[in-house]
């Protein structure tokens, strides 16, 4: 097995728990379109292929009009961009991990399906944007999550080649994507899965972001 050489890691669901100023923003844009309100739960059902996708599903689940989806994708952005950090919050151990694995000399990139300025603005009001050396956007490139693209585009930034890398995510986009950048996969018990998580396809399942750290200091070694 070749050492690992840098962790890429899916931003919501698997940093930060962003549901709660998601389901703020979702509300906010439905209320202004006289549509019903969203639960958390359903938010989480809804969250893990963008803000675009995000959109739809609540105004497909909420009976409202998806002919004017890019224009109440754009009034969504705005209302998020002013929004995106109230409640948004990094899962337990998040800093201590990424700074542990900072110490042992890993690149570390984020690869999320969110808006890259969203993505920026959360990274940096919780004090964790220096502990990534690259961000993609889930508007950086054409493609998202499941597309390798995205991942492949961070690791050539990094230098690093797919067989010496990890990436961790909450949802089968991750794992996928993954999959099909051929860099290994690892996916959190906790976040927004559609799906179970034993049933992702992930070669390792973590219950918090500390648990990675044994499984990367095996890896490390050369
Ligand atoms: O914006 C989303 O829907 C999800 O973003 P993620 O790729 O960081 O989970
Ligand atoms: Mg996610």
């Amino acid at each position: 097995m070749i050492p690992l050489k840098a962790i890429i890691f899916d931003l919501d669901g698997t940093l930060v728990d962003s549901a709660r100023d998601l389901q703020n923003a979702t509300n906010a844009l439905l209320a202004e379109e006289g549509l019903r309100q969203v639960s958390l739960a359903e938010v989480k059902s809804m969250i893990g292929d963008g803000a675009a996708k995000l959109v739809e599903r609540a105004i497909v689940a909420t009976g409202g009009d998806p002919a004017r989806l890019p224009e109440l994708v754009a009034r969504f952005l705005k209302i998020y961009a002013a929004n995106s950090s109230c409640h948004t919050e990094a899962y337990p151990g998040v800093p201590q991990t990424l700074e542990s694995l900072k110490r042992l000399g890993l690149p570390l990139a984020v690869v999320t399906n969110k808006p890259y300025a969203a993505t920026i603005d959360i990274l940096e009001s919780l004090g964790l944007r220096g502990f990534f050396d690259t961000v993609v956007g889930g508007d950086t490139l054409p493609e998202r999550k499941p597309h390798p693209a995205p991942v492949l585009m961070a690791l050539q930034r990094l230098g690093v080649e797919p067989e010496a890398a990890l990436m961790i995510g909450d949802n089968y986009h991750d794992v996928q994507a993954a999959r099909a950048a051929g860099v290994r996969a690892c996916a959190v018990t906790y976040g927004y899965s559609h799906k179970p998580h034993a049933e992702l396809g992930a070669d390792r399942l973590i219950d918090t972001m500390p648990d990675l750290l044994p499984i990367i200091e095996g890896a490390t070694a050369a």
